[in-house]
């Protein structure tokens, strides 16, 4: 007598988690190129009203995932909006008829994957889903720096300006957190850090989690779609054993939410000296410790729009695709960073410099 596989029949849905700008959107990217004759559909949850990550997504051309598969849930972090937003999308997306063979799921670089994975509980969804497994991308040359471990004394600052701040750093819990929820663990940007810095990376990712998921080495997030899509873990089952720091909070009264990351959109005008600047938006990033920024500048001359992104004062730029005839030309930036940024500030540097 063969026993039915507990999963079998029902869609698998993989969960790819990480901190921001850790790899999440092109390590996506690659396995639509490379997904093996599956139909993709793509839920993309983003911190920033920019949309960036659809957009770049929707870009590339993958047969994987047509643009109608690409869904974008922007109205704050998915972990929050789990019953008014998540659950109605997937039950729309169970609806149609030409239903996807997998769900690949990339929720925003500040979300708890914990509460995101628990809706696959839902009767509705349970009878018809199954979480494949949890990646976590983990961006191995920020670790290195120490960017989840030596924020301390920032912490200790902003415990000055708000007594009510309980948590520590809220970049090391919610690196701990979303490396808690993990079935496989991606360290992506190997190219940025040597032998032995890969060595204290892998070392330190272990010693933040108590489970022993698989860790894999990357770089540009290519990771083959067998092992990504493969994991055949059924993490909705197990999720409850993998509590977040806001879960175990959460019991003792307290609620979530993301006030300790703020983000807002910069506009300005063409950029006639892209190269003059991005050296200088480095600069203010160092200044005022903006943890991400990303958009689409205009320059003069030019038919395609130019990306930026910035993880860090790290900054990447290439012209991705020619602007629309529709399309507002002109420059957009999000920048996101911890709550105490100054706002102000970031704004008037950055419009200074065009
Ligand atoms: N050097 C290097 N850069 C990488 C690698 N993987 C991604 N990047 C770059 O890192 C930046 C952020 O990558 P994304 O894929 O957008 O990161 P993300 O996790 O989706 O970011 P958010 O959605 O904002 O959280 C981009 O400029 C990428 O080109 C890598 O392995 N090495």
């Amino acid at each position: 007598m063969t026993l039915a596989k507990p999963h079998q029949g029902k869609i698998p849905a993989t969960v790819i988690t990480g901190f921001l700008g850790a790899g999440k959107t092109t390590m996506i990217r690659n396995l639509l190129q490379n997904a093996d004759g599956k139909r993709i559909a793509l839920i993309i949850n983003e911190f920033g009203d920019l949309g960036v990550d659809g957009d770049v997504l929707k870009g590339c051309g993958a047969e994987a995932c047509s643009e109608e598969d690409i869904i974008e849930l922007t109205n704050g972090c998915i972990c929050c909006t789990v019953a008014d937003d998540f659950i109605p999308t997937m039950t729309k997306l169970l609806e149609r008829e030409n239903r996807p063979d997998h769900i690949v799921i990339e929720t925003s670089g500040l979300a708890l994957p914990q509460p995101l994975v628990a809706a696959f509980n839902w009767p509705d969804i349970r009878s018809e889903v199954t979480v494949d497994g949890v990646v976590t991308v983990v961006d191995s040359a920020a670790v290195a720096a120490g960017r989840f471990a030596d924020d301390h004394d920032r912490v200790d600052a902003l415990r000055v300006n708000d007594e009510n701040l309980d948590h520590e750093s809220p970049l090391e819990e919610l690196f701990e957190d979303q490396l808690t929820a993990a079935d496989l663990i991606v360290l992506n940007k190997t190219d940025l850090i040597d032998a032995s810095g890969l060595q204290s990376v892998r070392e330190e990712v272990a010693s933040r989690i108590s489970r022993k998921p698989t860790m894999i080495e990357a770089r540009n997030g290519e990771v083959a779609a067998a092992i990504l899509l493969g994991l055949g873990v059924g993490t909705e089952g197990e999720i409850a054993n993998r509590k977040s720091h806001h879960e175990m909070e959460h019991e003792a009264g307290e609620e979530h939410d993301h006030d300790e990351f703020d983000s807002f959109v910069v506009e300005l005008g063409p950029i006639a000296e892209p190269a003059v600047f991005i050296d200088q938006l480095k600069g203010i990033i160092a200044e005022h410790d903006v943890l991400r920024l990303k958009g689409f500048a205009e320059v003069p001359g030019k038919p395609m729009r130019l990306l930026i992104q910035a993880v860090g004062s790290r900054i990447d730029q290439y012209f991705d695709r020619a602007w629309t005839s529709g399309e507002m030309r002109g420059t957009r930036l999000v920048v996101i960073g911890l709550h105490d940024m100054n706002e102000t500030a970031v704004r008037a540097a950055i419009s200074a410099l065009v």
